[in-house]
């Protein structure tokens, strides 16, 4: 896939199969658009959120498999797509494309996936920056993302992360969120101030 089309027209023409069990359909979109790394990593978040939680196993574990599933976009890409798809673009996301995959995730999981919860799409759209008036839901799986993170080694904010949820969801995604804004950011999206702010009150 090169072209802006072949990506939508992936989206437009990928459908579910009945013969398939949920996740195996999830696997085929991963395996289909090589992006099977990404899988892995949706089910090491999946498995975390439902750890981090006494209720909605099933739709954590699927908001975990499904939180990445736009990976196969490129990131130069990630702008053109989203105004083709309509989906709504802040000036931050225009400035720094890369932060759009929360919306494209949730774009494709609504449509290619027939996800109608929205416990699981709005958690979906703000995994990378939480937001403001985030739920239980959307901190569980921007908490379980942080930790069961995609890139190699452990996460440096991990152990002050762990001792702080020893307190709660609450303090933990602080822990996050002050490292990410003392390690020089592209931007500050408004969804990550917005959140910091209700969660330090
Ligand atoms: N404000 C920001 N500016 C620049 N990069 C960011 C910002 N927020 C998150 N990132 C980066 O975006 C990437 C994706 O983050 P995230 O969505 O949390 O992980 P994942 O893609 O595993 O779901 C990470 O490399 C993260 O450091």
């Amino acid at each position: 896939m090169r072209e802006n089309t072949d990506y939508i027209e992936y989206i437009n023409n990928f459908k579910l199969k009945t013969n398939q069990s949920f996740i195996d359909n999830i696997k085929r979109f991963y395996q289909e658009t090589e992006t099977i790394s990404t899988f892995h990593h949706g089910q090491m978040v999946a498995k975390e959120a439902v750890s981090l939680s006494k209720k909605h196993s099933e739709q954590l574990y699927q908001a975990g498999l499904l939180h990445d599933i736009s990976a196969f976009i490129p990131k130069n890409k990630h702008l053109s797509v989203s105004e083709k798809l309509h989906i709504p673009v802040l000036k931050e996301e225009r400035q720094v494309p890369l932060l759009l995959h929360q919306k494209l995730s949730a774009y494709i999981a609504r449509e290619c996936f027939q996800i109608k919860d929205p416990l699981i799409l709005n958690a979906i759209e703000c995994h990378t920056t939480l937001k403001k008036d985030f739920t239980n839901f959307d901190l569980i799986i921007f908490l379980a993302d942080k930790i069961a993170w995609d890139q190699s080694g452990t996460p440096p904010y991990l152990k002050d992360l762990n001792s702080a949820l020893k307190d709660s969801p609450q303090k933990a995604a602080l822990v996050y969120i002050d490292y990410l804004l003392s390690h020089n950011p592209l931007i500050i999206h408004p969804w990550l101030s917005a959140a910091q702010k209700q969660l330090i009150v």
